[in-house]
């Protein structure tokens, strides 16, 4: 069946007979398209309303501000004109059978002779900065008759199967045809001009730098890569340059050393261990460029770089987090719809100062041992978890430890609120980070607020007046004696090749490599953040089965809840969950609630948990001079003790990574960096027969994604 050109409508205001005639003859002519304005928002922009064949069924499409809407056309057509008018006058108003695609979740347009031709996607994309040139150049060639008669809509859409599967996203494709290769082609024109307009939260990446783990998880990062990521970033024209990474910490000295200017964002594919290498080379890089102490930075800059992440490790915890699975593709697409949040990153902090910045969480007792015990079995596989898992739970140690954390002393509605449960016990409020968090997004304002505050602190600091400037400065640990000692100091002048150091496949400026590990200043104790009028520390001892400050919530599929439930992705807080020892017993009853969907540790009496911005830990056990003087621990990532081995201290795991330290500070920082997420959505139950609502919930711009805090 083919469509005469006459089915075409451009959206117009056609009041007269003579217009409508007009209209009719120029949609014989390459049809131009027109900008009306919206009433309902004042905004100048294109609309497109055409016919079109999909599965050789008619339908009306619609592209509008930001949507693109397509339905079954009715037996009985009413004036397309009165059709417009009445869309332009009551805003979208769509009906059951409608079917709506958001331009944000728009990736590939592509146009072509045939069906097969349009579906093809071997030719590059243009980058998004040569789609003005290529529509330029279109209309440029606007007197060669077009012959595209098939366009192709490649859109992302999340899948929602039930309340525990409702997080996965995957690619499908639209054919269009009509009849008037003309019409084709301003479409396509049009769709590739939005695809090209970036709002400011909405970054499409052109040219990626991917770091690839080859031996986290199963070893199969490079195929994962290879099977899931490489054809959706081919298909969104992203020009991904790709290191495989050969040792620990490579990753991390790559972005610490090279020149990042040509890319527009960071991907790393690999379990935790990796995502925290990308974010602590991104922010370490950072606090070198702004010409701060690594050690012991007056403020800590946040990273020009976003990162997406793709799972490819054992538990994949970072990346569960943020998207509420650990699916491949969900993880690739949203890298690719380019939608960011900032996510909150901690610094851990020890006498000397910084050791690392840590992304999902820094555990000691149970969950420290556990990573310690299981590096031993890596040839286990993701198994390895299990078993020392369950070897460190079957021993049910208790350890001592002294710990201040920092509480406000009035209950705020944005601030760290803590309750107490029916046990009397301290418990963080019961609010879930998700897609559209009220809560992140108000932090997020005030966030957008103080960047300008730290630009001014930034260039105080440059011009040496930085004492005045940090005292009121709430998130810069108080112990920061505003060294002005740069990065640059610490830079080793040898110049490293990195081509022979990993197969890397950049254009690299000369090398430099960044030292870290030097450190000349230390103070007696760790570091705090200072306590302000509305804050003081509270202290905290006892003999722990477990203590974790949780950046995020740290759900996995093993642990769909995570250590902290009620963790935000961005609120610039963590989750301080203490569990004391306890019985065997009650340590089931705890693991049993942090596996099921259900569960919520905050009711059980031997557990605690606080909101805070910062806390601090010591163990009475420990004799810390000796530590510091046998290890100099001045590790930016801290690297294994040799021979430690004493039965009352346990480690701590961060992010995966074992740290020896036996006195440290957990300092949260709102927002650090950004990464390519929505968070996780909550589960809207379709209406009954129809399945269409609930996808339509996929639309970013809809608040019924909305969380109910
Ligand atoms: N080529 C390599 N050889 C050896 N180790 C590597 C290599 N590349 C990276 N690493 C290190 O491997 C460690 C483990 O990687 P990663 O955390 O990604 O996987 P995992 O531990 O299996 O996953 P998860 O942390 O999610 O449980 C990291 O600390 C990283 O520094």
């Amino acid at each position: 069946m083919t469509q005469s050109s006459t089915d075409f409508t451009q959206i117009h205001h056609a009041t007269s007979e003579k217009e409508q005639e007009a209209a009719a003859t120029a949609s014989l002519q390459p049809p131009a398209t027109q900008t009306v304005t919206s009433p309902a928002n004042n905004q100048n922009c294109d609309i497109l309303l055409g016919n079109f064949q999909i599965k050789k069924k008619r339908y009306r499409v619609l592209l509008n501000y930001d949507h693109i809407v397509w339905e079954r056309l009715k037996a009985k057509k009413c004036s397309a004109d009165t059709e417009a008018e009445c869309y332009l006058k009551q805003g979208a108003v769509y009906g059951k059978h409608t079917n709506v695609l958001h331009i944000n979740e728009l990736i590939r347009v592509s146009k072509g002779n045939t069906k097969s031709a349009a579906l093809r996607i071997e030719t590059p994309q243009p980058l998004a900065a040569d789609f003005g040139a290529h529509i330029a150049g279109e209309q440029h060639n606007s007197n060669t008759p077009p012959t595209e008669q098939y366009l192709v809509l490649w859109y992302a859409e999340r899948i929602v199967h039930s309340a525990t599967d409702c997080n996965r996203w995957d690619v499908h494709k639209l054919v269009l045809y009509n009849a008037d290769a003309y019409i084709v082609r301003q479409w396509h024109a049009l769709l590739n001009k939005m695809l090209a307009n970036t709002a400011p939260m909405r970054l499409r990446v052109r040219r990626l730098l991917v770091f690839i783990n080859p031996y986290g998880g199963r070893k199969r990062g490079l195929h994962v890569y290879e099977r899931h990521c490489k054809p959706l970033f081919q298909l969104a024209g992203i020009d991904a340059s790709c290191i495989i990474s050969q040792r620990s910490n490579q990753i991390r000295d790559i972005l610490l050393s090279h020149d990042l200017t040509p890319f527009d964002a960071v991907c790393c594919v690999g379990g935790d261990g990796t995502v925290a290498e990308v974010i602590n080379g991104l922010i370490f890089r950072a606090i070198c460029d702004a010409g701060l102490d690594a050690r012991q930075p007056p403020y800590v800059p946040k990273p020009a770089l976003p990162v997406g992440i793709i799972p490819a490790g054992s538990t994949d915890t970072v990346a569960y987090s943020l998207h509420g699975t650990s699916d491949v593709r969900t993880a690739a697409i949203h890298l690719i719809l380019g939608q960011q949040r900032g996510m909150d990153v901690c610094s851990v902090r020890n006498r000397e100062g910084v050791i690392r910045f840590c992304a999902s969480v820094l555990s000691y007792g149970y969950l420290g041992d556990v990573a310690a015990k299981s590096e031993r079995y890596r040839w286990m596989g993701t198994k390895r978890y299990e078993f020392a898992g369950v070897k460190t739970f079957l021993k049910n140690i208790g350890y001592e430890a002294e710990l201040s954390v920092l509480q406000p002393i009035r209950e705020s509605n944005i601030s760290a609120v803590v309750e107490t449960n029916e046990t009397g016990a301290a418990c963080v409020e019961s609010t879930i980070c998700c897609a559209n968090c009220t809560r992140c997004e108000a932090i997020s304002m005030q966030e957008a607020a103080q960047t300008s505050k730290r630009a001014m602190l930034k260039k105080a600091i440059l011009a040496g007046v930085v004492g005045t400037a940090l005292t009121n400065d709430d998130e810069l640990p108080s112990s920061s004696n505003a060294s002005l000692k740069s990065c640059e100091d610490y830079i080793d002048e040898r110049v490293v090749d990195t081509h022979t150091d990993s197969n890397i496949c950049m254009n690299n400026e000369p090398v430099k490599k960044i030292d870290l590990t030097s450190c000349d200043k230390k103070s007696d104790v760790a570091p705090k953040v200072a306590a302000t009028d509305e804050t003081q520390w509270k202290t905290v001892n006892g003999r722990f089965f477990m203590i974790s400050g949780a950046n995020i919530t740290c759900a996995c599929t093993r642990s769909p809840n995570g250590v902290a439930r009620y963790s935000h992705l961005g609120d610039g807080y963590l989750d301080l969950i203490l569990v004391r020892k306890t019985t065997l017993f009650n340590n089931i009853r705890l693991l049993l609630n942090m596996a099921g969907h259900n569960g919520d540790i905050r009711s059980l009496p031997f557990v605690e948990t606080y909101r805070t911005k910062s806390f601090s830990f010591r163990s009475p056990n420990a004799n810390l001079e000796d530590l510091y003087s046998i290890r100099g621990s001045c590790q930016p990532i801290a690297e294994s003790a040799v021979g430690y081995d004493d039965k009352n201290l346990s480690r701590w795991n961060c992010d995966g990574e074992v740290i020896y330290d036996q006195e440290l500070t957990m300092i949260s920082h709102c927002q650090l960096i950004d990464v390519f997420m929505r968070g996780p959505h909550v589960y809207n139950k379709p209406f009954k027969g129809d399945k269409r609502s609930s996808l339509l919930c996929c639309c970013c711009c809809c608040g019924c994604c909305k969380s109910d805090d």
